[in-house]
Order: structure tokens, then C-alpha cells, then sequence
């Protein structure tokens, strides 16, 4: 296998000096290097992926196992090796009539149980059926942190044309100011809060679920009878003062940054009714079945990830940019951040030994156009260059607007263009000449203009942002970080390096009240708890 790896650093060493754009001399290049499934076209023609590349990524794929993890994946087996877990949010969207055994058991029938059990729920919710203690419901507000909030937050500012229900919230940090400044705009007696928590012992979504329970007891005779749970432990969720009949809960195979399918999409149901949120749930499936049945050449998720395994780990590009012209996936690039970060974030491979090349890139972006007039700079003319993943839909939801989607469509092929073909000096040259520069004034003014260009990018193109195209937007995402994943030989599934913070801030806390000395911490830590103590 590490033969193929040093055929890719030789191939890539070899083409180092190519220019994308003269890839595009075949008139077939944009053909063979793009990818559709239904409404959806994935564009990698502006990379310096050629054939015998793609070809040679390919056969890295097969050598590091991925179609085996991949069976494996979808076949319930335990690949979450370091928790002995399975993996299996693609269960939670699943058809209802699928088989998925977990230890010899079908896990259909629980989760098509809990589906309806949050349809009912979401239907009386919607309905005004549920009664507050001010009667209908006009406010939800969800409590999570991580994937108990980025998922839902992230779907529902996605999906806005298509709300009808109530308002929905997202609080999410410890921070005081969140929760103080949500609150404030609400009225208790016809808000319904929403803890969602895998664990429900995360401290954010604790202490803020505690804040919210002490605003709402002021004026609410039975607070916990507004209060709902989504959660793997039932048993803290009951112990937290919440009825069973409001306790939507999921098998521990199911990651939280993987939990957008299932209860913890709670929010995202209420706010767009139950059958939008199946055809969101029916968008991720059949991208499922894609990723499962189509050949790795036409296979969206697994050339996303062969692309991003070519830009990280071959040719050492540190980081990568997710831009979607769609202001409506602003929360998009931080859920991917989680998603990739948490996933693929790792220094150590399946056997504990240290990985031999790059972990997963860091990742990071904006909507565009705003990226345009903030970062985009170092994006064309810094040293570094940075991969870029353009996405943008051929129609908005504005038809009054469609001036404004041209505009948003136009600048975001431009960029893709500007950072492939760049501008040279000599055109630069031009450009000051017929401004009337010359000498070496001009030459200054001209180098300041150059586009070094060559800089790669990919676009996922698609029709419109509809449920069913989010849903399969997502699950192509998380399967091409699944892909990566399996070639860098490392587990996805775990995030063991969010634990020791978690632990220094517990022991830190009795140092800033004041109840224990700093003791033996470090300078640097004892100086800052001096100046924060209160
Ligand atoms: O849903 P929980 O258990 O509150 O966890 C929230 C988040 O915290 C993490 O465990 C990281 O600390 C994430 O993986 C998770 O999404």
C-alpha cells in the first residue's frame, strides 16, 4: 500500500509545475471530471486530478479497505473500535422496512418507533393541540452543544422557506450572554424547551437547561411539563424532571455530529412539519445508496474524499475552504468543522501507532460573496494555497430576486475561475500601460496585480436547497469523511481529544472561586487565574 502512496508523491511531483487550465486544452475534461447524482453535480475538473491520478487515488481506496469498512459500516459491525460501537446513523433515515442488525438484532423497528413518536410530537406541537401553561406554543428552544445543536441549528437556518412552525432557538455556550439574550425575547408561559444531549451530562447544555428551568419556573406553575429531552440516557434525562412521554431517545451507535437524523433533528421537525423533515431524511438515504452502489468513478462521496486525501495529504495543503453561495448554509462550514474535525482530527491510526502522514486538514469558510471582501485576498495572492470547495444552487427561493441570484451565481464561477487562471505580469503590464504607467513605477504597480492562479477548487453544484438535496448534501459530506478517514487508517468515530480540557476545567473551577490555590499549574494559567478571579 505505501507503494501507491509514493506513486501518488511521484505523480504529484510530476505534474507540480502543470497549470490546471491547460488541462481544459481536451474539450472532454470537464465531462470525465465531474459527477452527478440526481439533482446534483460535483465539479473536481479545475484540480490537477488527471486520469492515470484518479486512477492511482483509486487504487488507494481499495487497498486501504475502503469498500470492505464501508460494508462493514452499513452492516452495524462495530468499526467505532476505541468505544466497541457501531456506526449507524445511516439507520436513523433508513426506509422503514430495512433490515439493520446490531448484534444479531433489527434496529429498525426501534428507530421507526421513535420516528413517529417525534412526528406525533412535532404534529400536536404544530397544531397548537399542545398546551403550555399560556396555551400555544410560539417559541422552541433547543439546548445542546456540538452535535446536539450544530446539526438542527445548521438544517433549520438552511430550510427557512419551508418553516411553519413555531420559532425555534439554538443556545448552545456556556456563556451567560447566550441563554440571557434568548430568553429575553420570550415569553415563558408559551415557550417549550428542548435539551438535547446525548450524553446529558454535557455542562453547557446542564447548566444552561438548569437556567432555562429556573426563567421558566418563575412564572410557569410546572415548568418540566414544558421541557422535552433527546438523549441516549433516558435515565439522567428523567432524573432532570422530564416526563418519559417527552424523552426521545437513541441507540449509543449514533455520533453526536452524526445526529442530525434522529431525535436530536427534534427542532428542525417542529420548525418544518414531519414530512419535509422525511424528505430530508429520504435525501441522506438515497445518497446512502449512491455511496454504497455506484462505482468509486462516479461516486460523489468517495471522489470529494479523494480529492480532499489529493490536496491534504499529497501535495500538503494544510487547510481547506467551504464556501457555499448560499446564504441560507451560513451555519454549513462550522457543522463541517465539527463533522471533518472531530472525525479525522486524529495523530494516532486504528492500532494506536502514530500516523505516518497528515491527519485531516483544517476547515474552515464562509458564505459567499461576504468571503469576497474579507479573505478572499490571501485566498488568490497569499503564499499558502488553499483548496477551495465552492457550492451554489442554479435557483434561489426569491423569484422576485433572481437579479440577486445571477449576481450570487456569477461571482462565485468567477472565483472558482480567477483562481485557476490567474492574471501574469504581463497582463498586469498591460493594465498599467493603458492607465498610462510606465518604468519601473509600472512595474511595481503591475506586481502587486499578478494572480499567480493554478490555485484548485471543486463545485458542488445543484439544482435547489430543498430538503430532500440538504439531506443529501449532509450524508455526502459525512461519507466522504468516513472515506478519508478509512485511507488515513485512522477512527472517525471517536473525539478522545475533547476530554482533557473537559477535565482541567472542572478542576479549574474551585481554583477561580477562590476555594482551592492554583497549587501547581503552570505560570502562565496562575497569572491569568489572578486577574480573572472575582
Ligand atoms: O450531546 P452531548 O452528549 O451533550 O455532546 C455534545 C458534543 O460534545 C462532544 O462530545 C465533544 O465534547 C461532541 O462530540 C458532541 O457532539
Amino acid at each position: 500500500m505505501s507503494a501507491i502512496w509514493d506513486q501518488l508523491h511521484a505523480m504529484q511531483a510530476d505534474v507540480a509545475q502543470r497549470r490546471i487550465r491547460s488541462l481544459f486544452d481536451d474539450p472532454a475534461r470537464f465531462d470525465g471530471f465531474s459527477a452527478r447524482f440526481d439533482g446534483i453535480l460535483l465539479d473536481y475538473s479545475k484540480t490537477n486530478i488527471d486520469a492515470a491520478i484518479r486512477a492511482a487515488l483509486i487504487a488507494l481506496a481499495d487497498a486501504t479497505g475502503v469498500p470492505a469498512a464501508r460494508a462493514a459500516m452499513f452492516g452495524g459491525e462495530p468499526i467505532n473500535r476505541t468505544e466497541g460501537r457501531a456506526v449507524l446513523h445511516t439507520a436513523l433515515r433508513a426506509p422503514a422496512d430495512a433490515e439493520i442488525a446490531v448484534d444479531g438484532r433489527n434496529v429498525m423497528p426501534d428507530v421507526v418507533a421513535t420516528r413517529s413518536r417525534m412526528a406525533h410530537f412535532a404534529t400536536v406541537l404544530r397544531s397548537g393541540a399542545f398546551k403550555a401553561q399560556g396555551g400555544r406554543v410560539t417559541d422552541v428552544v433547543n439546548i445542546g452543544i456540538g452535535g446536539s445543536d450544530l446539526g438542527p441549528a445548521m438544517a433549520t437556518a438552511a430550510l427557512a422557506p419551508w418553516h411553519d412552525g413555531p420559532r425555534c432557538h439554538f443556545v448552545s455556550n456556556v456563556d451567560g450572554a447566550q441563554i440571557h439574550d434568548t430568553l429575553a425575547g420570550l415569553d415563558p408561559e408559551t415557550t417549550v424547551v428542548i435539551v438535547a444531549s446525548k450524553t446529558f451530562t454535557t455542562v453547557e447544555t446542564m447548566t444552561n437547561a438548569a437556567t432555562a428551568r429556573d426563567w421558566m419556573a418563575q412564572t410557569v406553575a410546572d415548568p418540566g411539563a414544558q421541557f422535552v429531552a433527546l438523549s441516549s440516557a433516558q435515565e439522567r434525562a428523567a432524573a432532570f424532571g422530564i416526563a418519559p412521554e417527552r424523552v426521545f431517545g437513541f441507540a449509543d451507535w449514533v455520533g453526536g455530529r452524526y445526529s442530525v437524523w434522529g431525535p436530536i433533528g427534534l427542532s428542525l421537525m417542529i420548525a418544518i412539519g414531519p414530512d419535509e423533515f422525511a424528505a430530508f431524511l429520504d435525501g441522506a438515504a438515497s445518497m446512502d445508496a449512491h455511496f454504497r452502489d455506484a462505482p468509486p468513478d462516479e461516486n460523489l462521496p468517495v471522489l470529494l474524499a479523494l480529492a480532499g486525501i489529493w490536496h491534504r495529504q499529497i501535495c500538503g495543503y494544510p487547510t481547506r475552504a467551504v464556501l457555499p453561495y448560499d446564504q441560507r448554509l451560513a451555519l454549513l462550514p462550522a457543522y463541517l468543522q465539527q463533522l471533518e474535525m472531530e472525525s479525522n482530527g486524529k495523530r494516532v491510526g486504528m492500532d494506536g501507532a502514530d500516523l505516518t502522514r497528515p491527519s485531516g486538514p483544517v476547515v474552515w469558510g464562509a458564505p459567499g460573496t461576504n468571503g469576497q471582501h474579507a479573505f478572499f485576498q490571501l485566498l488568490h495572492q497569499g503564499t499558502d494555497i488553499v483548496p477551495c470547495e465552492f457550492m451554489v444552487a442554479a435557483e434561489g427561493h426569491e423569484p422576485d430576486l433572481a437579479h440577486h441570484h445571477a449576481l450570487l451565481v456569477a461571482n462565485c464561477l468567477a472565483q472558482s475561475e480567477a483562481l485557476m487562471t490567474g492574471r501574469s505580469l504581463e497582463e498586469a503590464r498591460a493594465l498599467m500601460a493603458a492607465r498610462g504607467l510606465e518604468g519601473a513605477e509600472a512595474v511595481m504597480q503591475a506586481r502587486h496585480r499578478v494572480f499567480p492562479g493554478n490555485r484548485p477548487s471543486v463545485t458542488l453544484a445543484y439544482d435547489r436547497l430543498t430538503p430532500r438535496r440538504l439531506g443529501q448534501i449532509v450524508a455526502l459530506y459525512e461519507h466522504r469523511v468516513f472515506v478519508e478517514g478509512v485511507i488515513l487508517g485512522l477512527n472517525s468515530f471517536d473525539q478522545w481529544g475533547v476530554e482533557l480540557g473537559k477535565e482541567l476545567a472542572t478542576a479549574l473551577g474551585p481554583v477561580l472561586s477562590g476555594e482551592e490555590p492554583a497549587g501547581d499549574k503552570d505560570g502562565s494559567t496562575a497569572g491569568l487565574v489572578a486577574f480573572l478571579r472575582r
